[in-house]
């Protein structure tokens, strides 16, 4: 009987994707081992493996024949980020050591050479060695497990070729660069890894919780479900959950990167991490610590670094093919001067050499992934919230933005400003529409039951279930018989509305209200006006928008006079009157100028973030919010948009600008090169330039500052 046991592995030493093919090409190749998942953002190896047909040892020794450190990590299945661990110290690592034995040996040698000048041939060619043997050893370890044309491959065809033509000193040389490179990498992939880190470090280590009545200090890890917790003023919430006793101002933007204080009173959410202000809290813990917002957000961003970009897939497979080519050309320029125009071997295979060092692909393969590491990191930290590569691509590629109206770029909190009768008094009406909205979670329902409660209406008992007509009306079982609520349009369509009551309602929409109708039966009861104020910045960010060359439309269930009285007072386009499917057929039609993001709540209008090329959903709650859409704005701001835009957009070009770096350098190598100007070191340490000067420039991406 065979058994599959799952591993999980953190891997130290991975600084880039191709870091992370490499295992996996080797994994790929044990008996028995399936569900690979090698996760370079996270440091982590997860796969299932047949017990009687491979081992976890063999498993393991395989990984550190390519170089990297696996590390046992704790239960399997645990929710363990990256960020929550601590790796060593960079100058301790693999990486490190080979620095300092290759530093060393080449400082021996010019020793040597120095007081015994007729052995330093012998002396350089150790030194070299020194360095060149582990690095074979990784090459042919990545060769024989799949992976044939890797970073070692090309160092160690270089060097070898340097020794061989008499360049011992050089070969020394470019293997102490090259370690030097590799760890410089390293240093640099954990530069971007610790920006996440960062977020992490924003939900506090420990709490105070009451307990029978004593308070006790706890790790957080300790809180469970259900207990009791103070946050002094000044500490920092130890874990989601809600205020059972206190009044204070919270400072929620560690999670929604909004900076002003939030009123919290008993009943309020706390999220962990945020900072409480002036006044002690007691509250009631409702999340472990490893499934909080904060850890979630921490989650989804790691997630969100492993899922590529079309524009890092490109990369990927230009750099595969990229290496192989750049071999051919070595090859070529090793041979044909020499054959063909009689140049001198020696030379040629020089040239050869050097444009074998500039083959190497390090600075390219992390253009992208570093920038868009950076930018999901800053992202991050200000509330916005990308899912992945391709959704932050696209977003800095946006040709529309569609709103949806209610709750995203109005309040969402509709209130009653005018009750029309027609039968019965004000209260009546009212009373009969709250009886038939009691059980609907529309906003506009809601409004109107509020309303009733207010004025302490006894409502009408109904009967059964309501049933809702989406985007039209509701319609319920009263002791009266069946009653609706619903749009003007609905009203007609049962029977012809009277020509006064017409006008009352077009006037009441003139000024960007919406009327709903109560009907018993098919006769009009009376119409009850709403009006849902704008939010304060949406005028503003939709300006910004137009000013970045983006247009901008609002989606509306809500009739067309409505629509337009606040779509004219906004400044944005409106499409009105769209039946839930009409939304998206609307967003299918703007699709066609080019990519569509659609901003609503997350809640009711999934299906159409769904649609959008990417959806956004604002607010209202970050659960839902993070779990329905590409991308999720955590503070209730419209400017958000703009925001986030303005974010992918900067990614976006900070990309193309390592990818000119990138390609930009190495071009310019391979001409001096051909030229014969440039030297085996020289080359090398374009290499690594090029990596540094590109991994810098991506962390750029880090102060990034939105315009306001
Ligand atoms: N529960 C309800 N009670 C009263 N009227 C309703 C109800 N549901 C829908 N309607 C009517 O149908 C119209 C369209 O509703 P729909 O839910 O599609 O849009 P909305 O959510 O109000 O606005 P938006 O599409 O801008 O978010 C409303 O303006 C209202 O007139
Ligand atoms: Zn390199």
């Amino acid at each position: 009987m065979s058994s599959a046991k799952a591993l999980k592995l953190r891997i130290e030493g991975m600084d880039c994707g191709a870091c992370a093919v490499k295992i996996e090409n080797a994994m790929k190749r044990l008996p028995g081992v399936t569900d690979i998942n090698v996760s370079y953002g996270r440091e982590s190896l997860a796969l299932s493996f047949d017990e009687d047909r491979s081992s976890q040892h063999n498993i393991e020794a395989q990984i550190r024949a390519l170089g990297f450190t696996p590390v046992r990590e704790g239960a399997v299945g645990t929710r363990a980020s990256a960020a929550e661990r601590e790796s060593l110290p960079f100058w301790a690592g693999k990486k490190a050591k080979l620095v300092w034995m290759t530093g060393l040996a080449f400082a021996v040698a010019v020793g040597i050479a120095q007081f015994f000048p007729q052995w330093e041939r012998w002396a350089y060619s150790a030194a070299a060695f020194v360095g060149i043997i582990p690095v074979v050893r990784r090459a042919y370890a990545s060769a024989i497990t799949g992976t044939p044309f890797s970073i070692e491959t090309l160092m160690s065809v270089a060097a070898l070729g340097a020794l061989a033509i008499d360049a011992a000193e050089e070969a020394a040389v470019v293997i102490f660069l090259f370690a030097v490179g590799e760890l410089l990498e390293t240093v640099a992939a954990g530069r971007a890894r610790s920006a996440i880190k960062a977020l992490m470090d924003l939900a506090p280590r420990q709490a105070i919780r009451e307990q029978d009545g004593k308070l006790e200090t706890v790790p957080v890890e300790q809180l469970a479900i259900g207990d009791i917790a103070i946050v002094r003023p000044g500490d920092r919430v130890p874990s989601d959950g809600s205020v059972l006793e206190g009044i204070s101002e919270v400072n929620e933007a560690p999670i929604t990167g909004e900076s002003v204080p939030v009123a919290k009173e008993p009943g309020a959410n706390l999220y962990a991490g945020s900072i409480n202000g002036n006044a002690e809290l007691r509250m009631s813990i409702s999340r472990a610590a490893s499934d909080n917002t904060i850890a979630r957000i921490i989650h989804m961003v790691e997630e969100a670094q492993e899922s590529k970009a079309p524009l890092a897939r490109f990369i990927d497979r230009f750099s595969s093919i990229y290496t192989p080519v750049a071999m051919v050309v070595s090859l070529l320029i090793v041979i044909v001067p020499p054959l063909l125009f009689g140049g001198d071997w020696m030379t040629w295979i020089y040239r050869g050499l050097a444009t074998l060092l500039i083959a190497c692909p390090c600075a390219l393969v992390i253009s992208t992934p570093a920038a868009i590491a950076s930018g999901l990191a800053v992202g991050a930290r200000r509330g916005l919230l990308v899912k992945g590569g391709a959704a932050l691509e696209t977003l800095g590629k946006l040709k529309t933005v569609a709103f949806d109206k209610t709750g995203t770029l109005t309040e969402g909190r509709p209130r009653i400003t005018d009750i029309v009768t027609l039968n019965g008094t004000e209260d009546e009406v009212l009373a009969r529409a709250a009886a038939v909205e009691r059980k609907t979670s529309h906003p506009l329902g809601a409004a109107i039951v509020e309303a009733a409660e207010a004025r302490n209406l006894e409502l009408p008992q109904s009967f059964g279930a309501a049933l809702a007509i989406p985007g039209k009306a509701v319609t319920a079982r009263l002791k009266s018989g069946f009653a609706s609520v619903g749009s003007p349009r609905y009203a007609e369509e049962l029977a012809p509305i009277e020509e006064s009551v017409r006008q009352t309602i077009s006037a009441l929409e003139q000024a960007g209200k919406t009327v709903v109708v109560v009907l018993a039966g098919k006769r009009i009861d009376g119409l009850i006006a709403l009006r849902d104020e704008p939010r304060q910045d949406a005028a503003q960010a939709l300006k910004r928008l137009a000013d970045m060359g983006i247009k901008t439309v609002m989606l509306t269930g809500d009739n067309r006079r409505t629509g337009d009285a606040i779509g004219r007072a906004l400044g944005v386009g409106v499409q009105a009157e769209l039946l839930p499917e009409a939304k998206l057929a609307a967003i299918d039609g703007l699709k066609q100028d080019g990519h569509v993001a659609m901003v609503g709540d997350g809640i009711n209008d999934a299906p159409a973030l769904a649609t959008a090329s990417v959806g956004v959903a604002m607010g209202g709650g970050t659960d839902v919010a993070l779990e329905t859409a590409d991308a999720a704005l955590l503070q209730n701001r419209v400017m958000g948009i703009a925001d986030l835009i303005d974010l992918s957009r900067a990614t976006l070009g900070n990309i193309w600008q390592n990818i000119g770096l990138a390609l930009g350098l190495k071009a310019i190598f391979l001409v001096t090169t051909i030229l014969g100007v440039t030297t085996l070191w020289m080359a090398i340490l374009a290499d690594t330039g090029a990596t540094v000067l590109v991994t810098a420039n991506a962390l750029r991406l880090l102060r990034y500052r939105s315009q306001d």
